[in-house]
């Protein structure tokens, strides 16, 4: 990061921002970043691609078409992998990996974005030793391009529905792969259009005659040379979608096709030559490459988050709409008290999403530690936490995008502040990985909480807890929040707050499910009767967690210049989630209606504050013009000049008459004119 980010040329209300900012941008960069180095790294990372005359990106992505953004796409995604061990660490993807890829190729997803996301993990964790010495270098080599195929056209959720089939012949010891119906059609899989000539199948096993549920298996679908489906293989693109058009999500079909038996991956369940099926030591562990991703999607929906308010608190700087004082001149919209309200809580957001990206990352590798050694007792651990916070963050991502873009007023709805490809490629993370309702349900049913379980063993006072349960053990404080004004209170009180009414919820959802068992003939019923409740209580319970875990990740910093920044930033994340959570706080009195009054005073305070910082705290993002690839987001702030460029360089402008002019709106004209 360079030492200022204030230029010769740049916009005059941009610059006096940054001129009157109380800290120093490169300190707090490298606070949020996890250190100067890593900063530093950023910006050899940066240089080393801008300097790599294949990783130009010439051709706004925006304007193209979907074959050509396809193509293009494809080249970018090849260039980027033919030079990226120059470049960056290959073992750090939930790093180096989302920033590098982030650079190049934009929010889009590609023709190898499962084969690095999910294949390749797969087969890292998944293969046994045979299998990874004969998967893993043509993996990486690029000699074949991969996707993960499990969706099908009838079933995303329940895995255990899954129709495609794979079906043991122990005279042969191959696999038959079918897919005895329509509706057994795989779905979505990225890549798997016309990229792809292998994937990861998930079928439902069959051997001597038993089901043993979904499993996955490494199979060819396109000839090595050719690239023709392979007899029995059917498969294509299955059309353009709200965002991520660069990948061709597709659909494959199986007519009765053989495979051998040492395409299933055979490092934890195995299947021997003559058909015996030995199960894995924790049943889900072939599902471990969804693990993976709703892992480090973390880290990379904060940083959508953090360009789009990054963008629109810019550009909030430079655009001057109406007066506050009559006759006094336009003001920046930054000083509109509603526009800090939409706008800051996104700042606070992102880096709570952030800091808890940071501990999915320490969790996972702690997890594929203890499962190489075959210890899986943290596997539902990271389940939870993984599946918490993906639906959790991608939800308020989503949400706090379209707020920037609203904030931005008519520019924010154009293409030139990036915010439709920001939007339309974050959102997808609520539904891919497992849709956000359903992983809440899962948190509620067993995660890392293990919610459910966990009431009645606090209630017989024998539950084994983890450091992020123990506090649903805690009882409820019988006095109310502590909070008595934003300056006094304290980061443990505000933890406390969330505790309280996570932990109400949590036992107010089991007291629920409880009743309706009695209610309903089957748990299942009960259970689903109670689905509502039982997602709020996974929702606040992950809110506790990301309020815990701002302030303990915030503790660590002594730096008297840049940690009252912090401390306000969460203080407004705790405090706009109590204001917005209303009836979640004031349960049985614990908030009354002055302290909630005063919780918004206290919003209203911090606003003022951030107020000043409010460019430089988005400045420490560290976010280049290149990744943001936004004309509102710009650094210079020089916004309304390259708005009119961009327009200009719209392939519809390089004539002066369109053909919809000339075939249709002349014609009709010139007919209008003969009626006169
Ligand atoms: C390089 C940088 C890139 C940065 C960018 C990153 C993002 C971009 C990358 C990729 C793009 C996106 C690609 C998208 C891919 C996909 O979408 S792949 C398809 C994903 N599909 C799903 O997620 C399906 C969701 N469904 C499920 O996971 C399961 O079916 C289920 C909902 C969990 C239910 O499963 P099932 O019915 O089998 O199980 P239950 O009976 O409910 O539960 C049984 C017990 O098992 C526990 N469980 C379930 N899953 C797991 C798990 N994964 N690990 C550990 N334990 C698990 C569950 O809690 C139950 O436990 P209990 O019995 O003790 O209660
Ligand atoms: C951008 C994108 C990329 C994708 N990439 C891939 C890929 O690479 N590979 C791949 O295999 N798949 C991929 N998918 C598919 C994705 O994983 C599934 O769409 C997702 O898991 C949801 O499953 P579904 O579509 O069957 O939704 P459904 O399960 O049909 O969900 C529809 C609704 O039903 C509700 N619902 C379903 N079950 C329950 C339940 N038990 N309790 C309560 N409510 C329930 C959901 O909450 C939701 O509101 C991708 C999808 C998208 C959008």
């Amino acid at each position: 990061m360079e030492d200022t980010l204030i230029r010769e040329g740049d916009n005059l209300d941009i610059t006096k921002e940054r001129r009157n900012a109380t800290f120093r941008v490169k300190k707090l960069a490298a606070f949020i970043h996890g250190g100067e180095e890593i900063v530093r790294r950023r910006k050899e990372i940066y240089d080393a691609v801008e300097r790599e005359p294949r990783l130009k990106n010439s051709v706004p992505i925006e304007f193209l078409a979907r074959e050509e953004r396809h193509e293009e796409q494809a080249r970018r995604a090849v260039a980027m992998t033919d030079v990226a061990t120059d470049i960056i660490d290959g073992s750090d993807m939930f790093g180096e990996g989302i920033y590098y890829q982030s650079l190049i190729m934009g929010r889009d997803l590609h023709s190898l974005s499962l084969h690095y996301s999910m294949v390749l993990p797969a087969i890292q964790n998944q293969a046994d030793d045979e299998q990874l010495d004969e998967w893993l270098g043509p993996i990486i080599s690029r000699s074949l391009i991969s996707t993960y195929a499990q969706t099908e056209l009838g079933h995303g959720t329940n895995l255990s529905k899954l129709e495609t089939t794979a079906t043991y012949d122990p005279k042969t010891q191959e696999f038959i792969l079918h897919s005895p119906t329509i509706t057994a059609t795989k779905w979505w899989p990225g890549a798997l259009g016309k990229s792809s000539n292998y994937a990861i199948v998930m079928a439902q096993l069959y051997t001597n005659g038993k089901w043993h549920g979904p499993h996955p298996f490494f199979v060819q679908l396109r000839d090595a040379e050719t690239h023709m489906p392979l007899k029995g293989v059917t498969v294509g693109d299955i059309g353009p979608k709200l965002g991520i058009n660069g990948s061709d999500n597709g659909f494959l079909r199986f007519n009765n096709f053989r495979i051998p038996r040492k395409t299933m991956f055979m490092k934890n369940a195995k299947v021997l030559p003559d058909g015996t099926y030995v199960p894995p030591k924790h049943a889900k562990l072939g599902f471990g490459a969804m693990v993976f991703v709703r892992s480090i999607m973390i880290k990379d929906q904060s940083m959508q988050l953090g360009s789009a308010i990054t963008i629109a608190v810019r550009y909030s700087a430079i655009r001057r709409q109406g007066e506050i004082v009559p006759n006094s001149g336009e003001v920046q919209i930054l000083d509109y008290q509603t526009q800090q309200l939409r706008l800051f809580p996104q700042i606070s957001r992102t880096l709570a999403f952030l800091f808890a990206a940071y501990e999915v990352k320490d969790l996972y590798l702690r997890v594929t530690t203890q499962l190489q050694e075959g210890n899986t007792e943290l596997l539902p651990e990271l389940h939870g936490l993984s599946s918490g916070l993906k639906s959790v963050v991608s939800w308020e991502t989503a949400q706090g995008i379209e707020q920037c873009r609203l904030a931005c007023g008519g520019h924010g709805y154009s293409q030139a502040s990036a915010f439709p490809e920001i939007y339309s490629y974050a959102v997808g993370g609520c539904t891919y990985e497992g849709e956000n309702i359903v992983m809440l349900l899962q948190v509620a049913r067993q995660a890392f909480l293990g919610l459910v379980k966990i009431v009645s063993s606090i209630r017989a006072g024998t539950a084994k807890l983890s450091l992020l349960t123990s506090y649903i053990a805690e009882k409820q404080p019988k006095t109310r929040s502590k909070f008595t004004c934003v300056e006094n209170v304290s980061a443990e009180d505000l933890i406390a707050d969330f505790e309280y009414a996570a932990r109400e919820q949590i036992f107010y959802a089991y007291d629920l499910l409880k009743k309706n068992e009695t209610l309903y003939s089957t748990p299942e019923e009960a259970w689903n009767k109670t689905g509502i409740e039982l997602c709020k209580a996974s929702r606040l319970h992950v809110k506790a967690f990301l309020v815990r875990n701002y302030f303990n990740y915030v503790s660590k910093c002594n730096d008297s210049e840049i940690r009252p920044i912090l401390d306000q930033l969460g203080k407004l994340y705790a405090l706009d989630g109590i204001s917005g959570g209303g009836v979640w706080f004031t349960r049985r009195g614990y908030y009354s209606d002055d302290q909630m009054a005063t919780v918004r005073q206290g919003i209203y305070s911090l606003l003022e504050k951030i107020r000043p910082n409010a460019v430089a705290i988005v400045d420490a993002f560290d976010f280049s013009d290149r990744e943001l690839q936004s004309v509102l987001g710009r650094r210079d702030g020089n916004v309304y000049e390259n708005l009119l460029k961009w327009a200009q360089q719209n392939p519809m402008n390089r004539s002066e008459i369109s053909t919809a002019y000339i075939k249709h709106l002349k014609p009709m004209m010139t007919e209008g004119k003969s009626k006169l």
